[in-house]
């Protein structure tokens, strides 16, 4: 197949019409996808469209391509078809067939000749030889937001994936729950893989590797465990506080890792504290946990959380609005986990009922969850919410500044607070920096008024006050 030829393969009758099909599915993707991305994922793809037009079967190179691009660009894909073509188109994928490589390319259309090539179900497995890596192809660096919660960590472990067993060897990621280190470990390891399919790859899970530990023992195949751990290119390992008090598994673990660091293979482990607050585990483990990079997950700030939240309705094929985003971020704090479940909830919701998301659907689709919090309004909340939302500093509401970038976000907070809490105008004037009362009766006024007449006012007023009502 030439450079710059897309793969279309369709036979007379339908060449012109497949040919056109894939060309502009193609030129779609590669004005939506970066660069890189399209060059290394879509650009080589060989396709085979039906005389129909109904069915698109994608030839990729092995299985991990095939395992990739289904997971990372099969939606998508189908997606453009289905829009250039009017009506859904059946995507299939398929290895390329060894004995068909390059000769039998362009091969002939599907209406003329079966298809030589059977689509194959995606395996656990990676390119090199079978090899279990246990990845989850779905959490890669792409679908994992970067904010300042997760940055160094990030940075750190597209280094690792980059360059392995090199700097900050091993990698300790530590957080809360669902905090994404998880997704981030399989970020490396998906990313590792695609750079260099033959890297041998393992993600495990902790409590997995204390049960292979026992079934070594028990079945006394200690050599075998050692085969596999002690031969690897990178181990992800997850949750490593799970190996607390169990002796034998630590010891094991301790060797593998030797092992792994004297070959420069690169090991990257996450946990729910520092390795110096892990309990019941040996200081000569705890000491090389720390003796890499140790760097920490935070819970995501506001603009994380509504990045998250609107990547992954998008993900889902809908547009969730910002101000909804907004909403549901000031509500649901604790961690990406329980974003994603607030976000299932209101997609759910607006199906079943065959309502437009908006604030109002997604207070009743989370009513639950918002009734636990029982939030009381407080001014301090207030001027929080309203400095994120216009992005000025929290201590722009008590300073003197008077641009209107923070005087006006100033005056609508006075409004909301007064109009929202019990507080009156001289306990507020206080709150904002010691203020006259006068001040804050002039903002009131100012904001109700302007509220009458601009639509856009009115309309953020709004946002924040179903946002602060919760
Ligand atoms: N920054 C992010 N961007 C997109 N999705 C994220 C992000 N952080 C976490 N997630 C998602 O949130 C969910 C929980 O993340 P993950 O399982 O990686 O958390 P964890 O820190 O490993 O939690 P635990 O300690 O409970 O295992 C996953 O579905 C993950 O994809």
């Amino acid at each position: 197949m030439s450079e710059g030829n897309h793969g279309r393969l369709a036979a007379a009758p339908s060449l012109e019409a497949g040919d056109s099909l894939w060309q502009a599915c193609v030129d779609q993707l590669a004005q939506d996808l970066p660069e890189q991305q399209f060059n290394t994922w879509i650009k080589p793809l060989l396709a085979q469209v039906s005389e129909d037009l109904s069915r698109v079967t994608l030839f990729v190179a092995n299985r991990f391509k095939l395992d990739w691009v289904r997971a990372q660009y099969a939606g998508r894909i189908s997606a453009v078809l289905e829009k250039l073509y009017g009506q859904p188109v059946q995507l299939e994928l398929a290895i390329t067939p060894r004995e068909n490589s390059v000769k039998t390319y362009p091969a002939p259309s599907m209406a003329a000749n079966a298809p030589t090539a059977e689509p194959v179900e995606i395996q656990e497995e990676a390119a090199a030889g079978g090899f279990k890596t246990r990845l989850n192809t779905a959490l890669t660096f792409d679908t994992l937001v970067e904010g300042t919660a997760n940055r160094m960590a990030r940075a750190a472990a597209m280094h690792v994936a980059g360059t392995p067993g090199q700097l900050y060897n091993p990698l300790f990621i530590y957080g809360g729950v669902g905090l994404g280190k998880t997704h981030l470990v399989h970020a490396v390891g998906n990313r590792l893989l695609a750079d260099k399919p033959h890297s041998k790859v393992l993600y495990i899970h902790a409590e997995q590797f204390v049960s292979d530990v026992v079934k070594a023992y028990q079945r006394k195949t200690f050599d075998e465990f050692k085969d596999k751990y002690h031969s690897l290119d990178l181990l992800l390992i997850d949750d490593v506080q799970f190996f607390a008090n169990k002796d034998r598994t630590q010891e094991e673990f301790f060797n593998a890792f030797e092992a792994l660091l004297a070959k420069k293979s690169h090991i990257v482990m996450t946990s729910d504290t520092y390795p110096k607050g892990l309990a019941d585990i040996h200081e000569r483990l705890v000491s090389r946990f720390d003796s890499g990079l140790t760097v920490a997950i935070e819970p995501p700030e506001l603009e994380m959380r509504v990045a998250i939240l609107i990547n992954k309705a998008r993900a889902e094929g809908t547009e969730m609005p910002e101000e909804v985003a907004f909403f549901v971020a000031k509500n649901v704090r604790s961690n990406v986990r329980e974003l994603e479940g607030a976000l299932r909830k209101i997609l759910a919701y607006s199906r079943f009922n065959q309502k437009e998301i908006s604030i109002q659907l997604a207070r009743e689709a989370l009513r639950d969850l918002l009734s636990i919090q029982n939030r009381q309004i407080s001014v301090e909340n207030i001027q929080k919410t309203v400095a994120d939302y216009y992005k000025i500093k929290v201590a722009d509401m008590y300073s003197k500044k008077r641009p209107a970038s923070i005087a006006r976000p100033r005056q609508i907070a006075m409004y909301l607070a007064k109009e929202l809490t019990q507080k009156s105008l001289p306990e507020i004037g206080e709150l904002f920096g010691g203020r006259d009362h006068t001040t804050v009766l002039h903002a009131v006024r100012k904001i109700g008024a302007e509220r009458q007449q601009l639509t856009e006012l009115n309309q953020q007023l709004h946002v924040l006050e179903q946002t602060l009502k919760g």
